[in-house]
């Protein structure tokens, strides 16, 4: 597993705080992050792949200083947004998952099997020639995926991943989250998803209130709620 560590970190976007010396050291296989509505979960994710730089204090992947090193980081974090169409960049589901590996330069064999490979593993092998935008919302959250994953990260970070599905999509977008060999973060307000996963953060107000098994972080997080 990779070790993503936030030392000292804080946050503000202009004059609002939304963390507050937040200390982390992530080595778990599958941790989850869980917390009310804008207690600074996003800023927090966004953070491990250099999308938001902190005010205060680093963020490291492996060591390095992502606010440094965010080309080197995004190769081996791959960000899973809410919304898969502020991910789909193509025009076609095949060419959407190649768009990563062309601009990692591997040659076009080499991509097309790979690519090949991602659709099959995600369900998409038949629409690979139709428009990306033509596909149903938990397609499109499958295509999201199997575009950052055809990169093979060592980490996947996905901010709240089954948040625009339904029940039965939003299982199978967990199902794969969970058996994924890679290191993974969810931000969620699914709490089912996180079931079997080794390790919860709670957040309140930007500061970490609970980080357990999930069975603990969990009832303090109801408790929190009620
Ligand atoms: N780019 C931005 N500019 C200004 N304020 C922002 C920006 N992004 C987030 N915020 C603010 O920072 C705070 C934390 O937001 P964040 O998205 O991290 O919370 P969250 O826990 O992910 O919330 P939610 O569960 O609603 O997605 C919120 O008050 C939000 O309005």
């Amino acid at each position: 597993m990779s070790r993503i560590e936030f030392l000292g970190v804080s946050h503000h976007f202009g004059e609002r705080p939304v963390l507050h010396e937040v200390d982390l050291d992530l080595v778990e296989h599958r941790v989850g992050v869980v917390g009310a509505n804008g207690s600074g979960k996003s800023t927090l994710a966004r953070m491990i792949n250099g999308l938001v730089t902190p005010s205060r204090g680093q963020v490291r992947v492996d060591g390095l200083d992502v606010a440094k090193h965010g080309r080197e980081v995004r190769r081996t974090v791959g960000f899973v947004f809410t919304n898969p169409d502020n991910q789909i960049v193509m025009p076609t589901v095949a060419e959407d998952v190649a768009f990563t590996l062309r601009r990692r330069g591997l040659d076009k064999a080499d991509a097309a099997e790979r690519v090949a490979h991602a659709l099959e593993r995600f369900g998409l092998a038949q629409h690979a020639d139709h428009p990306a935008h033509r596909l149903s919302g938990g397609q499109k959250q499958l295509l999201a995926l199997a575009a950052v994953l055809v990169a093979e990260p060592a980490v996947v970070v996905a901010d709240e991943p089954t948040t625009l599905l339904d029940a039965r999509n939003a299982r199978h977008i967990g199902e794969m989250l969970h058996g994924m060999p890679q290191q993974v973060i969810v931000i969620t307000h699914h709490l089912e998803l996180l079931d079997g996963f080794d390790r919860v953060i709670v957040m309140e107000h930007g500061r970490i209130v609970a980080d357990d098994t999930p069975g603990a972080a969990l009832g303090a997080y109801r408790s929190l709620l009620a």
